[in-house]
């Protein structure tokens, strides 16, 4: 049941920094093949040269793609194949490309709520959406989304960050329901902060109020909470909500593939018809 890292293809969006360099080398430490994508290419080299070092046999490749997950579908589409072709099909596919910038309602441009609902929302919705078929054809895949505390619990400052944050969730919980029947897991990270350049940055423009909140708990170091995510979607458990709702999404879940097998048997009965 858990996914074998071994040769797995492991494809990390924002693996060029942060968190998302953190789970590649975690992954690649295990021995998975590691395909990195986000835009900027040095970044991109950067990170390459830096998980190589963690190889465990001399097969296992780093592969580079930037693009934009944001901006244009079929533009991730075709990232997608590349890799593919590359390293054949996608059996964990981790959307850690993100970013934060928060201020109070009133003081945040209007674009500000479009870029982050793109960068974070879209530009998870794009990869998953181009990894999801070959996944559910092969009976094998793992999905990850990387939301954040701040996805949980709306927070002073963060309305832009937080609603595209509480997006993925929504978005996570709904696909879950929808893949299992094929064996592909879909899970969801909510990070506290975590010493980054991505979170430096953030600090650079954080309202008063944001800080002293984000102040009453520690940064954790972005190995450990990579080792966290990565470990969370090998081996697939239920946290607390997840086992309150148990009910309802057992009984939605048997609906589920109680019309999956419908289907399948009405497609036997007309091929034999
Ligand atoms: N650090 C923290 O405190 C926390 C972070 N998170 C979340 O974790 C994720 C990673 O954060 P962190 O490691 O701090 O971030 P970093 O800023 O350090 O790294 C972000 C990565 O995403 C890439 N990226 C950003 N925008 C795009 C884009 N439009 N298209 C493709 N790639 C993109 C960046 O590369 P490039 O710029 O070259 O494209 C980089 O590789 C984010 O989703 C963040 O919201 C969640 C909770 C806490
Ligand atoms: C049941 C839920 C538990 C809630 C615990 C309470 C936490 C309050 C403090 C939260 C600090 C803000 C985190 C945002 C991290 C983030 O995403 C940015 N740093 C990204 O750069």
């Amino acid at each position: 049941k858990p996914l074998a890292l071994p040769g797995a293809h492991v494809v990390v969006t924002g693996g060029s920094s942060g968190i998302g360099k953190c789970i590649a080398i975690e992954c690649y430490k295990q021995g998975a093949f590691i395909t990195l994508v986000a835009r900027n290419e040095d970044k991109l080299l950067q990170a390459k040269k830096e998980i190589e070092k963690h190889s465990i046999n001399d097969k296992q490749v780093v592969l580079c793609i930037s693009v934009d997950v944001s901006q244009d579908y079929s533009q991730v589409e075709n990232v997608i194949k590349q890799a593919q072709e590359k390293l054949g099909p996608v059996d964990m596919l981790v959307n850690c490309a993100g970013m934060s910038l928060s201020g109070k309602f009133e003081d945040l441009e209007v674009s500000t709520f479009e870029r982050l609902m793109s960068v974070n929302y879209l530009g998870s919705v794009y990869p998953s959406r181009a990894v999801i078929t070959t996944m559910k054809e092969r009976r094998v895949g793992r999905i990850v989304f990387v939301s954040s505390q701040a996805g949980q619990l709306g927070l002073f400052g963060f309305t832009a960050y937080s609603s595209s944050k509480f997006a993925i969730r929504g978005l996570a919980e709904a696909l879950q329901m929808e893949v299992k029947p094929y064996n592909v897991y879909v899970t969801v990270a909510y990070p506290p902060d975590t010493d980054t350049p991505g979170f430096a940055e953030e600090n650079k423009t954080k309202p008063l109020e944001t800080r002293l909140i984000s102040e009453t708990t520690s940064v954790c170091k972005p190995e450990q909470v990579a080792k966290q995510i990565v470990k969370d979607a090998i081996v697939v458990t239920m946290g607390l909500f997840r086992t309150i709702a148990l009910f309802y999404l057992g009984s939605f879940d048997s609906i589920v593939r109680r019309c999956m097998m419908q289907r399948a048997r009405s497609e036997i009965a007309d091929k034999t018809a």
